[in-house]
């Protein structure tokens, strides 16, 4: 396969092409800059001298429409230009950004400020939460991979919205990320003497990744509720960890809500659901495509607490568009992304 990334200078795009390169059906992988043409990307990154010293290319529609996939890892606002023109002609194109996971215009524009894709490639674009719309994502020729958080969030909760195994009338949902999230581009929010030592609230009821939770459940779960969801900044690099509450329905057990997402996930390979611990955190993602899931009762208040870690540049952004290209391409899910988490 032949594959060019828009945005391969971004943290999404190194992440892509780290997991490309071990995938055994990717011959060939071009990159793509809106800014630094003809720069020898191991110039820019050491990290990949000997690996990729292809100078990058000038984004350019008729270049993009030879490759067999093109993968947008660009802000907000980009692939919505880049990509619609590309639809009907060869590549599969695997967006990263939020351009097309929202299938209201007007809810793109109030969430993200920005202009809306057009209406049909919306239409188009099929949600790329892999382990629910594989059907649909193997049929797609545009992928709207979902945010970091909403993949950590919606692999938790939906199994037990679905079963109606919890109440999702009044969901209060805690996340925490690790810096990574913000991208490349510096800014205070990110910046080293505000971040170490600290750790921040931030766009509190405002986040961008509200409509998109609220949009999934209630297409895989049918239900409609409003979520209350609080992002934090870690002094961290990578990771996600989400915490859920929610009411447990009259006589539903632990052992009830641990087996609804045990027999769900027990075809996917990247879902596990750990039944004791005493800790549980990111790291025991890092670096891999995994979604961890933890659920324990509260019998004293009846609510669930159900916590969901990720590695938010792999099944948070690259490693979960790759899986949602092996599907486009009948591979088995796990191609090139067989990774054991570095844990340290
Ligand atoms: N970081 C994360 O954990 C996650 C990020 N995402 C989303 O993925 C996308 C990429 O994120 P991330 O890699 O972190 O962001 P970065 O800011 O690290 O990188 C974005 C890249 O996009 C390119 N770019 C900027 N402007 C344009 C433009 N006008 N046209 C084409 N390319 C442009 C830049 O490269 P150049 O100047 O060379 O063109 C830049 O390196 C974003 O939409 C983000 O919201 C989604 C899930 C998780
Ligand atoms: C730590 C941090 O800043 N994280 C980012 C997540 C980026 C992302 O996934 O953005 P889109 O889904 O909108 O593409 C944020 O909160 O906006």
């Amino acid at each position: 396969m032949k594959v060019g990334i828009i945005g391969a200078s971004g943290y999404g795009g190194l992440e892509l092409i780290r997991l490309l390169h071990n995938h055994p059906e990717v011959e060939n992988t071009i990159l793509f800059t809106s800014s630094e043409e003809g720069t020898v990307f191991s110039h820019k990154y050491t990290h990949l001298v000997n690996i990729y010293d292809q100078p990058l290319q000038k984004i350019e529609s008729e270049k993009l429409a030879e490759f067999d996939v093109v993968f947008s890892s660009a802000p907000a606002g980009v692939a919505s230009q880049l990509l619609p023109p590309l639809i009907g002609k060869g590549p599969r194109l695997i967006d990263l950004s939020g351009d097309f996971r929202l299938k209201d215009s007007a809810i793109y524009e109030q969430w993200y400020k920005k202009e809306p894709a057009s209406a049909l490639a919306v239409e188009q674009s099929v949600y790329g939460l892999t382990e629910w719309n594989a059907k649909e994502i193997r049929q797609s020729q545009l992928i709207a991979n979902p945010g970091c958080y909403p993949t950590a969030v919606l692999l938790s909760l939906l199994p037990l919205l679905k079963e109606q195994l919890i109440d999702g009338s009044q969901l209060i949902i805690d996340a925490k990320s690790g810096v990574s999230g913000a991208g490349n581009q510096p800014s205070q929010m990110t910046h080293f003497s505000e971040t170490n030592e600290n750790t921040a609230i931030y766009r509190l009821h405002q986040h961008q990744h509200i409509p998109e939770i609220e949009q999934a459940i209630s297409s895989f779960a049918s239900e409609a509720a409003p979520i209350t969801f609080s992002t934090h900044l870690v002094p961290m690099t990578r990771g996600i960890l989400t915490t859920s509450y929610a009411r447990v329905m009259e006589g539903v057990t632990e052992a009830q809500l641990v087996s609804c997402l045990e027999e769900t996930y027990a075809n996917h390979p990247f879902v596990r659901v750990i039944r004791e611990t005493n800790k549980f955190g990111t790291n025991q993602v890092y670096g891999s495509n995994y979604c961890d899931l933890y659920v324990k009762v509260d019998p004293r208040t009846n609510r669930a607490t159900i916590v969901s870690v990720i590695d938010n540049l792999v099944k948070g952004a690259a490693g979960q568009a790759i899986q949602n290209m092996n599907v486009q391409f009948d591979l088995e899910e796990i191609t090139g992304l067989s990774l054991v988490p570095s844990f340290i």
